[in-house]
C-alpha cells in the first residue's frame, strides 16, 4: 500500500508505533500501516495480539512509547479535540447496568460539539434522530440500554458513532454476538459510510466476512505483519503466520470432492467464528464470498 496516498487523503497513518505498558510489557512493537479515507480495513489477529492496544493508541488512551499516529493528517490529540474519532466498543467493555436510555447513549456522540452545560441544540436532536433511524433503532429510543439484545446494543453504539459525525471510525468486534440480519445491517451501514469518505478500522474474528466488505486488511501479531488490499494480503500463507496453530484448517479435494480429474480443492480456515472458504488450484486458491454463485 501506498503510504503517501493515505497521508494525502488524510486517513489513518500509524508509523513505527511501539506501546509499552507500565508493567514493562510491550504489546505493540514498530507497528506501521496507512489506510486512506473512503475505505474499510479489517484488523485481524489472535487474542492478545495487540488489536485493542492499537485502538487505544489511535484514540490516545495509551501513550505511544515510540513512533507516531496521525489521523486525517493531524496528531491524535488534535484529531480528538476536533471530535474526529468515533469508537464502537466491544460489548464486554460496557457496563450494561448503568441506567441510561438508548437516545441518551446516542446523544453522548454529540457531547464533543456541545457547550459546558451539555444542552442539546436542534441540530444535536436531529442528528440523534437520523442516527437512530439509520440503524433501525428509533422505536427503542426510550428503552434502557441494558434491556436490549446484543445486536441491538451494537446498533445503538453505531448510532452514537454516526451522531458524532466522526471521520475516523474504529469498530471493536462489531459482529460478536449479533445475528445475521444485524450483521448485514452493520455491513451495509459501513459500506454507506465508506462511500461518504469515512475511514474505518474494524477488528474481527469473523474471517469469512473480511473479503466480503473489507477492501483492506491489517494483520497483527505484536506488530503489523502485513497490510494492504485484502485480495493481496488476506492470503492463506499470511493467515497462517498471523494465527499460527490457533486456526483450524482443513482441505477437501481429489476424489472426495470431484468425480473427475479436477485438481481444484476447498480449504476452510476458521478461528471459530464465520469460516473463510478458499477454492481453486492448490497454489492459487481464492476466497469464496456469499456473492460467488458459481463454482463449477
Ligand atoms: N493495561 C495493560 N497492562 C499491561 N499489559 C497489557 C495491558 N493491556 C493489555 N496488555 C497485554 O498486551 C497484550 C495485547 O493485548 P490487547 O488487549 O491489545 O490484545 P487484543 O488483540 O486486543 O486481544 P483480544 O482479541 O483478546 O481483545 C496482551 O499480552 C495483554 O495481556
Amino acid at each position: 500500500m501506498n503510504d503517501l496516498r493515505a497521508i494525502e487523503d488524510g486517513g489513518i497513518n500509524v508509523s513505527h508505533v511501539t506501546v509499552t505498558y507500565r508493567n514493562g510489557h510491550t504489546a505493540l512493537k514498530e507497528a506501521s500501516f496507512s489506510i486512506p479515507r473512503g475505505t474499510i480495513t479489517a484488523l485481524v489477529g489472535v487474542n492478545g495480539s495487540g488489536k485493542s492496544t492499537l485502538f487505544k493508541a489511535i484514540m490516545g488512551f495509551v501513550p505511544v512509547t515510540e513512533g507516531q499516529v496521525k489521523l486525517l493528517g493531524k496528531p491524535v490529540q488534535e484529531a480528538l479535540r476536533n471530535n474526529l474519532v468515533a469508537y464502537v466498543p466491544q460489548s464486554e467493555d460496557v457496563d450494561w447496568d448503568f441506567p441510561v436510555l438508548v437516545e441518551d447513549v446516542v446523544m453522548m456522540g454529540r457531547y464533543g460539539k456541545m457547550g459546558f452545560f451539555r444542552i442539546p441544540s436542534k441540530r444535536d436532536r436531529e442528528m440523534v434522530d437520523q442516527a437512530l433511524d439509520r440503524v433501525n433503532m428509533a422505536k427503542y429510543r426510550k428503552r434502557q440500554i441494558g434491556e436490549l439484545s446484543g445486536g441491538q446494543k451494537k446498533r445503538v453504539f453505531l448510532a452514537r458513532a454516526l451522531a458524532q459525525e466522526g471521520e475516523v471510525i474504529l469498530l471493536d468486534e462489531p459482529f460478536t454476538g449479533v445475528d445475521v440480519k444485524t450483521e448485514d445491517t452493520i455491513v451495509q451501514l459501513m459500506r454507506d459510510l465508506r462511500d461518504e469518505g469515512k475511514v474505518m478500522l474494524v477488528s474481527t474474528h469473523n474471517l469469512g466476512s473480511v473479503p466480503e466488505f473489507c477492501d483492506r486488511t491489517v494483520l497483527i501479531k505484536g506488530t503489523v505483519l502485513d497490510y494492504g488490499l485484502t485480495e493481496k494480503t488476506f492470503t492463506q500463507a499470511n493467515l497462517e503466520k498471523t494465527f499460527g496453530g490457533v486456526l483450524r484448517h482443513f482441505v477437501l479435494g481429489g476424489s472426495d470432492l470431484h468425480d473427475d480429474e479436477d485438481t481444484r480443492q476447498f480449504a476452510v480456515i476458521t478461528d471459530d467464528e464465520r469460516p473463510l472458504v478458499l477454492y481453486g488450484e492448490e497454489d492459487k486458491m481464492e476466497t469464496q464470498t456469499k456473492s460467488d454463485k458459481s463454482n463449477d
